[in-house]
C-alpha cells in the first residue's frame, strides 16, 4: 500500500473528530481536572502541539472559566514550574518522543507531583514517563508534518472543556449537546475550506509558487491558526513565515513590506472583521500577494470564505486545511521534501525527540 500523504491525513481529519466526539475522548483528563480545585490551567507542548493548544486557548478559556496558559517545554523546565496547587498542569506530545516535553513530565515527577501526559501514541516514550496518560484519540499518523493530529488535539481540548462545565454544572446535558453540535458544525465548513483550497492554488499558483517571505496574521483563534500554517510553511517550503498577532502587523513588521510580500490574512469571526478590512487595504497597497480568509461574505476579494458559526472561538479551526493543503502541495509540485544537505547533519547532531523515536522524513 502506498505511504499516506499529508494530504490523505487531512482528508480523513473530519472521521477522526466524529470519533472522538462519540467517545467522549477528554472525559478522563476532564475527571482527572474535576478531582481537585483548581484556578488556571497550564498545557506544556512544543510545536504543532503548541499552536494546537493556541488555537484552543480562546475557547478552552471560555468553556473552563479560568486563565489557561501554554507554555514551551523548555521554558516550562527553566523559568515557569512553579507548579501550585492550584494549577492544573499537563503535557503533551502528539509523538509522544520530544525530549522536551519528556523532559517537563520528569520535572514534574521530581517534584514529587504527579505527571500527567497527553498523547497521540500512548506505547510511546511517554507511557514511562506519565503518571497519568491521556490518550487524545488521533489515532496513527505517519508523515512527521503532522496534520490530523493538530486538528484533532484542538477538538480534544475543546472536549476537555466541555466536560469541565458539565462536571461543575455550569453547562446542562442539553448545553453540553449544543456545543457538542457546534464542534460537528465545522466538519462542513472544513470541507469547504479543502475543497476551496486547490482552486486557489489553481487561480493563483503563480504567485503561490514563488513565495519567498509571508506573513500570516490573525487575533484570537485566528492567531493560532497563522502560527500553525507559518510552521507548515516553514518545515515543509521552508521559507520564512511569520506569524503575527492581527494589530502587532502594524508595530514594525509592516515596515519591512514590499511587493515581494505574501500576506495571510485569518478573519474568522465579527470581533475582527473592521480591523481586518483595514489592514487588507492598506497591505494592498504594497502588494498584490495579499489572501483572505474570512466568514465575511462582503469582503471584497476574499480569497476563501466560509459560512459564518458561532461560536466564532470556534469558527477558524476550518481554515487549517487551506495551510495543510498549500503546503503539501507546493512542497510535492517544487520537489522540496529534502532540506539543505547539512540539515541532516544539525539532526545527527541534535535532535528534538528521544533515540526511540523512528524518524518519519528523509531529510
Ligand atoms: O507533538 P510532538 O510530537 O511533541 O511534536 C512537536 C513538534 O515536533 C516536530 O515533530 C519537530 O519539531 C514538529 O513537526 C512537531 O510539531
Amino acid at each position: 500500500m502506498p505511504r499516506k500523504t499529508m494530504l490523505d491525513y487531512v482528508r480523513e481529519t473530519p472521521q477522526v473528530l466524529n470519533g472522538q466526539i462519540a467517545q467522549d475522548m477528554a472525559r478522563p483528563l476532564a475527571d482527572a481536572f474535576l478531582g481537585s480545585s483548581y484556578d488556571r490551567v497550564r498545557i506544556v507542548a512544543c510545536g504543532s502541539s503548541k499552536n494546537a493548544a493556541m488555537i484552543a486557548r480562546p475557547y478552552l478559556r471560555r468553556s473552563l472559566g479560568r486563565e489557561v496558559i501554554v507554555t514551551e517545554p523548555y521554558t516550562f523546565c527553566a523559568y515557569e514550574h512553579e507548579l501550585p496547587a492550584s494549577e492544573f498542569t499537563f503535557v503533551v506530545s502528539q509523538s509522544g518522543y520530544s525530549t522536551n516535553a519528556l523532559a517537563a513530565l520528569d520535572l514534574i515527577r521530581s517534584f514529587g507531583m504527579k505527571a500527567l501526559g497527553v498523547t497521540g501514541d500512548a506505547n510511546s516514550d511517554f507511557r514511562q514517563a506519565a503518571d497519568a496518560l491521556f490518550d487524545y484519540g488521533v489515532g496513527n499518523e505517519e508523515v512527521g508534518y503532522v496534520t490530523k493530529g493538530v486538528t484533532s488535539l484542538v477538538v480534544f481540548l475543546w472536549l476537555f472543556g466541555i466536560d469541565v462545565a458539565l462536571g461543575e454544572g455550569r453547562l446542562s446535558t442539553e448545553e453540553r449537546s449544543r456545543e457538542i453540535a457546534k464542534i460537528e458544525a465545522l466538519v462542513p465548513r472544513y470541507m469547504s475550506v479543502l475543497e476551496q483550497a486547490p482552486l486557489v492554488l489553481e487561480h493563483r499558483y503563480k504567485e503561490l509558487s514563488s513565495m519567498e517571505r509571508t506573513f500570516l496574521i490573525g487575533a484570537g483563534t485566528n492567531y493560532g491558526i497563522s502560527c500553525e500554517g507559518a510552521l507548515k510553511f516553514g518545515e515543509c517550503l521552508q521559507i520564512p513565515a511569520i506569524p503575527l498577532e492581527l494589530e502587532e502587523y502594524l508595530h514594525g513588521p509592516n515596515l519591512q513590506l514590499a511587493p515581494t510580500y505574501t500576506v495571510f490574512v485569518n478573519a474568522v469571526g465579527a470581533s475582527d472583521r473592521a480591523r481586518a478590512r483595514e489592514i487588507v487595504e492598506a497591505t494592498r497597497l504594497v502588494t498584490d500577494h495579499v489572501f483572505v480568509l474570512t466568514d465575511d461574505r462582503g469582503f471584497e476579494g476574499a480569497t476563501v470564505t466560509v459560512d459564518p458559526l458561532e461560536s466564532s472561538l470556534l469558527a477558524p479551526l476550518s481554515l487549517l486545511p487551506f495551510y495543510q493543503v498549500l503546503a503539501y502541495q507546493l512542497t510535492e509540485d517544487k520537489h522540496l521534501w529534502h532540506k539543505h544537505p547539512l540539515v541532516a547533519r544539525f539532526d545527527r547532531r541534535l535532535s528534538g525527540k528521544s533515540d526511540n523515536y523512528v524518524d518519519k522524513e528523509v531529510l
